[in-house]
């Protein structure tokens, strides 16, 4: 359809505090001008301080929402969130493999800002065999690249090696994100592997608050948000940290410990 407004999915678990997983990434969607969808595939009672249940759906359940998306919709561009187990993995896998929703951006949801594990130890591998080779990007946090590279990272060395690692397992693209626990640091840098070999570091300055729940999801579906408008890998990634910087800078006032960042502040080029 000429004209057709662009669309973009994720396949993520619902966080009931609104700040992180499905709801960060529609968020995120809408407010840069793509209509987004989803895919839910598990759920978790969650707030500011910690998660303190988690459900997934049944395999059919998530197969049939697939089904049901792919029988109207264009989607340009996808995204994974919580995946929770390797059932899921495969269901997820088995549906996105042909291509028919687009680049797949795969945020591997390991452990969230409390601390919670999303993602079961036993489906590490599941995920490295079946999920990661489907990838056009991989946008791994510190500790979840640690997990699928099977390395430390110590050094920029090491975070460059394990870069190289996750792309020889299958990834096209990797954004690999920087620690940010450190108080006394100055800025926040993410090392960006392109299919090329070609590669960057993106900085952006550490902002000291606990108001950071949902800082991945949103740098992923940003990232797949500006593929889905026609953007480069490149310029999806600075546009993402750009965007996700902006909202995590300018803090609001929801929750008492890991509050939402605060989507409304990003000044947006359309
Ligand atoms: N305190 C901070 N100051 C500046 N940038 C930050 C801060 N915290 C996170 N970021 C940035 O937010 C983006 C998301 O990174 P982060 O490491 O928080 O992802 P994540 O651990 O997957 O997040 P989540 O726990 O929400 O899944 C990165 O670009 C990171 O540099
Ligand atoms: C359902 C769900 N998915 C993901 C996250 C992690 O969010 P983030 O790592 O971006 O803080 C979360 N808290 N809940």
């Amino acid at each position: 359809m000429a004209n057709e407004f662009p669309q973009a999915l994720t396949i993520a678990g619902s966080d009931s505090d609104g700040s992180a997983g499905m709801e960060a990434d529609l968020t995120t969607f809408f407010t840069l001008g793509v209509h987004g969808m989803c895919v839910l595939t598990a759920a978790v009672a969650g707030n500011s301080y910690g998660i303190d249940a988690s459900q997934s759906m049944p395999t059919a359940f998530v197969a049939q929402q697939f089904k049901t998306l792919a029988a109207d919709f264009h989607i340009r561009a996808s995204k994974t969130g919580m995946l929770a187990d390797s059932e899921l993995i495969r269901t997820v896998a088995a549906n996105v493999k042909d291509g028919q929703f687009g680049p797949l951006v795969l945020d591997p949801v390991i452990i969230t800002k409390h601390g919670a594990m999303l993602l079961e130890e036993s489906a590490y591998e599941t995920l490295r065999e079946e999920l990661i080779p489907l990838a056009t990007v991989i946008t791994p946090n510190f500790f979840e690249a640690q997990k699928l590279a099977e390395m430390e990272i110590k050094t920029d060395d090491d975070t460059v090696t394990a870069a190289h690692k996750l792309q020889d397992l299958g990834a096209k693209n990797v954004l690999l994100k920087g620690a940010h626990h450190d108080g006394d640091q100055k800025e926040v840098r993410d090392y960006a592997l392109l299919e090329d070999g070609t590669s960057f570091w993106l900085s952006a300055p550490y902002v000291a608050t606990d108001r950071i729940n949902g800082t991945g999801d949103t740098l992923s579906s940003a990232i797949t948000a500006e593929m889905a408008k026609g953007e480069s890998i490149a310029d999806a990634f600075r546009l993402a940290k750009q965007y996700t910087y902006e909202a995590i800078a300018d803090p609001i006032a929801v929750g008492h410990k890991f509050g939402p960042i605060n989507h409304w502040a990003p000044k947006i080029q359309h």
